[in-house]
């Protein structure tokens, strides 16, 4: 006997058939059911998939402009309280190169007499940054907002034109440093010129265009031997990359107050020094080394002539600026187009006393009470010129400026402010 089941199979294969085919349809129905489902989950992974997508893009754009250093309303919000003039008649000024060294002391002096000021400043790593923030504190404290930003950033630059309506700018953000350009000559193009167009740019498309104080340099005068150097003088024989700059900044200020009707008021500063300054200026870092016990090598000219500066107190500077700022006619362009001439001035801030190296060098011993170890070495070619002597009568004339700290007085109050800041022992090894 077969077996039963074998029996049951094969004795009735209608019944077979026909319950095999009920089976596969039910079967199949099962399958396009569950494949009409799967379609459905497909579209609907399909369609989460996209508004995820869809979500994070949305969520991506957002966070890049709320994780931006800049824009927002508070950030706006301080921005315009910065900017506000708290006497009658204020200016209302923007400071390229707020955290550096002059551009700190200018805007604490114009914050305190009740001008309104914003600060721009691109914290760059050229020298400590850590300083930089530090003058960013004294600002804030008296109420000046440091935006954190380029010069050759168009979109900062307008942001900041599109809300407030600046009537000046002071101009001091730079590549500084005579020697550096042979290390980093593209940093001189790219603050110097490239950031100095930028921000040209943005003056003359502002409304109402700003009156634009700068800071030009000594150093234009080159290797004119004339003494001392007058406003009149040539300034075509640049010995550094640094000085090539700054000329080719004259040039430039020049074109856009010729086409354009911009304001242009270029201050040739001599060797500013002073507390809060900066760490690569001669004067800063003997003092740093003269404290560490460390060799200070001091360059001498030709026939072995000791070099001379016009050092110049920041107070002093400060003053001239000021005089710049309040002595400087409008813009004349509007929309982008000049309607008439406009003023174009360039002046000598110096201090009109030069003083040799080693005769700073043994003020610093004195006022630090300790003897320094001097190492004298011929100035290598390396842009550096024997000596700067201003001649300031226009100046005078004309800016009021008048300055009144000689070399000895003013680096005592260096010396007082870096004891304060740094400490005698900073930077010397723990025994
Ligand atoms: O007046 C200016 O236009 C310029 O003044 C300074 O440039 P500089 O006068 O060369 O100032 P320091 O670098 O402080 O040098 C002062 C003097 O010390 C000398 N020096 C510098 C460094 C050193 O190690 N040894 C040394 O003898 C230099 O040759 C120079 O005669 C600034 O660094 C520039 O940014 C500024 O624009």
């Amino acid at each position: 006997m077969p077996p039963l089941e074998d029996k049951s199979f094969t004795s009735t294969p209608g019944k077979f058939k026909v319950e095999r085919t009920h089976a596969m349809n039910r079967q199949l129905h099962r399958c396009f059911a569950s494949a009409s489902t799967m379609f459905l989950w497909v579209i609907f992974l399909i369609a989460l998939t996209a508004s995820y997508l869809s979500f994070r893009r949305f969520v991506d754009s957002g966070s890049q402009y709320f994780a931006a250093s800049w824009g927002g309303f508070q950030w706006e919000k301080q921005v315009l309280n910065s900017a506000q003039a708290h006497r009658s008649g204020g200016l209302s000024v923007l400071v390229t190169g707020a955290a550096g060294f002059v551009g700190t002391h200018v805007s604490m002096a114009l914050k305190k007499r009740g001008d309104g000021v914003v600060g721009l400043d691109n914290f760059n790593n050229y020298y400590d940054p850590t300083l930089k923030k530090a003058r960013m504190y004294l600002l804030q404290d008296h109420g000046v907002f440091v935006v954190d930003g380029d010069i050759n950033d168009q979109r900062i630059l307008a942001k900041l034109f599109d809300i407030v309506a600046f009537s000046h700018v002071m101009h001091l953000a730079a590549q500084a440093g005579v020697r550096y350009g042979m290390e980093n000559p593209h940093a001189y193009i790219h603050s110097n010129i490239a950031g100095l167009v930028t921000l040209l740019e943005a003056c003359k498309s502002a409304y109402p265009q700003p009156s634009f104080v700068w800071a030009s340099s000594s150093s234009v005068y080159g290797i004119n031997e004339k003494v001392p150097f007058s406003e009149s003088h040539l300034t075509d024989r640049p010995a550094s990359l640094y000085a090539a700059t700054k000329k080719a900044g004259e040039e430039t200020t020049h074109a856009y107050n010729h086409i354009y009707g911009l304001s242009i008021t270029a201050l040739r500063f001599f060797t500013v020094y002073g507390p809060w300054g900066r760490p690569d200026m001669a004067y800063f870092s003997f003092t740093r080394n003269i404290l560490q016990g460390k060799p200070i090598t001091i360059y001498r000219g030709k026939n072995r002539t000791d070099l001379a500066r016009d050092f110049t107190f920041i107070d002093d500077v400060v003053k001239g600026c000021l005089g710049a700022l309040d002595t400087a006619e409008k813009s004349t362009g509007s929309g982008g187009k000049k309607r008439g001439p406009a003023q174009y001035r360039i002046y000598n801030l110096g201090n009109t006393q030069p003083v040799t190296v080693p005769t700073l060098v043994s003020i610093l011993e004195k006022h630090l009470k300790v003897k320094a170890k001097k190492i004298v070495v011929d100035m290598p070619g390396n842009g550096d010129v024997p000596f700067t002597h201003a001649n300031i009568s226009l100046a005078r004339m004309e800016l009021g400026y008048k300055p009144t700290t000689d070399l000895q007085t003013g680096l005592r109050k260096f010396v007082r402010w870096y004891l304060s800041y740094y400490g005698y022992s900073h930077g010397k090894p723990s025994n």
